[in-house]
């Protein structure tokens, strides 16, 4: 199931508040639609959230009345300025957006038509490149795996969560896809539920065995030796190896480190902000306290409480085991090792 569609010249974005119980696809005529989609968590998961954006920008410059180039750059700044203030946690929304500016302003004079035909031919690359970043963190991953293995994943990191195939759950996939005997234990992820909903439903569609379990169940499954490790995605890793995810990831990897369980976190570099030394300095986006005290549309909390809701939390590098990123498998010390893959691809890329 593509949660990104780009058909005919037009975007549609697959709903995931409505899963697993309806497929519904938003046709985007407009940005503020896309917009709107990623505060909602229509679309949801940081690739897939760079990935919308690069198209909505595409769908912006589309809106945009002028014949003059410069009057056209200005404007679409501006929408871009939007669409990245949508999300502040994870970083590939402000990398896709800074990487289809840069193109433009890296493309020499051009009318606004050819702008926008440019813009369309990198937004998707960006989706395309996802795609093949996620299944290449896949093949690195999945070798960290013994043949037989239990694993336990929290929120989504699947091909819903990104252009396609899956960061955490693409891991999981090309080890299951090679033949390797994978379960899989799914968080079901309050408040919003990513897990129970998308997360299991991704491996039921797959066949990939999955069992559903509360948050609050992970140490007693632990405790009973029924996990072999743990691996999920990342919104945003700084350049010392720390890790935002989604809320609730930092006590998995607590519980993961007391019992000795290997923490693996798969992600692509475009998660990876170099320009951030420490965890402590990644914005946390904190949504609607209806998210706690409500639960499909119920509410389970006394009138007038007092809710708290961060939706992501950091896991300090000295928990996380390895990264594994589309070009290898990055182990500790993080700080220098992630500079030099950085480098590496610097290098492969001259
Ligand atoms: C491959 S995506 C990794 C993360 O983006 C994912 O684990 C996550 O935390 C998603 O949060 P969400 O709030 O659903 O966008």
């Amino acid at each position: 199931m593509d949660a990104i569609i780009w058909e005919g010249n037009r975007l549609r974005l697959l709903d995931q508040t409505k899963l697993p119980g309806t497929i519904e696809y938003i046709e985007c005529n407009d940005y503020y639609t896309v917009a709107e989609a990623i505060k909602r968590l229509s679309v949801r998961g940081a690739p897939a959230i760079g990935a919308a954006a690069a198209y909505g920008l595409v769908v912006g410059a589309g809106q945009i009345q002028t014949e003059d180039p410069k009057v056209f750059l200005e404007k679409l700044e501006s929408i871009a300025g939007e669409l990245g203030a949508t999300r502040p946690t994870a970083v590939n929304l402000r990398w896709a957006l800074d990487r289809m500016m840069l193109r433009l302003s890296s493309a020499g004079e051009k009318s606004v038509q050819e702008l926008r035909d440019i813009l369309l031919e990198e937004a998707h690359a960006i989706y395309n490149e996802d795609v093949e970043s996620n299944r290449r963190m896949g093949e690195y991953g999945q070798q960290l795996f013994p043949d037989e293995v239990r694993v336990l994943t929290h929120c989504n990191a699947g091909a819903l969560a990104t252009a396609g195939y899956g960061t955490a759950l693409g891991v999981i996939r090309a080890a299951h896809e090679r033949g390797k005997k994978v379960s899989v234990y799914a968080d079901e992820t309050r408040p919003l539920l990513q897990g129970a909903r998308l997360t299991s439903w991704e491996m039921v569609q797959e066949g990939i065995p999955v069992t559903l379990i509360t948050d609050n169940m992970a140490g007693y499954l632990m405790s009973q030796k029924m996990v072999d490790c743990v691996i999920v995605g990342a919104d945003r890793i700084t350049a010392n190896g720390d890790v935002a995810n989604k809320i609730g990831t930092y006590g998995v990897a607590v519980l993961a480190k007391y019992h000795q369980i290997p923490f693996y976190v798969a992600a692509p570099l475009s998660t990876i902000d170099m320009n951030l030394s420490s965890g402590e300095q990644i914005p946390i986006e904190e949504r609607d306290a209806r998210e706690v005290t409500h639960h499909a549309g119920q509410v389970v909390a006394p009138d007038g409480v007092k809710a708290w809701n961060p939706a992501f939390d950091v896991t300090p590098n000295g928990l996380v085991t390895a990264i594994i990123t589309e070009k290898g498998v990055v182990q500790p010390p993080y700080t220098e090792n992630l500079k030099k893959i950085f480098r590496d691809k610097k290098q492969e890329e001259v």
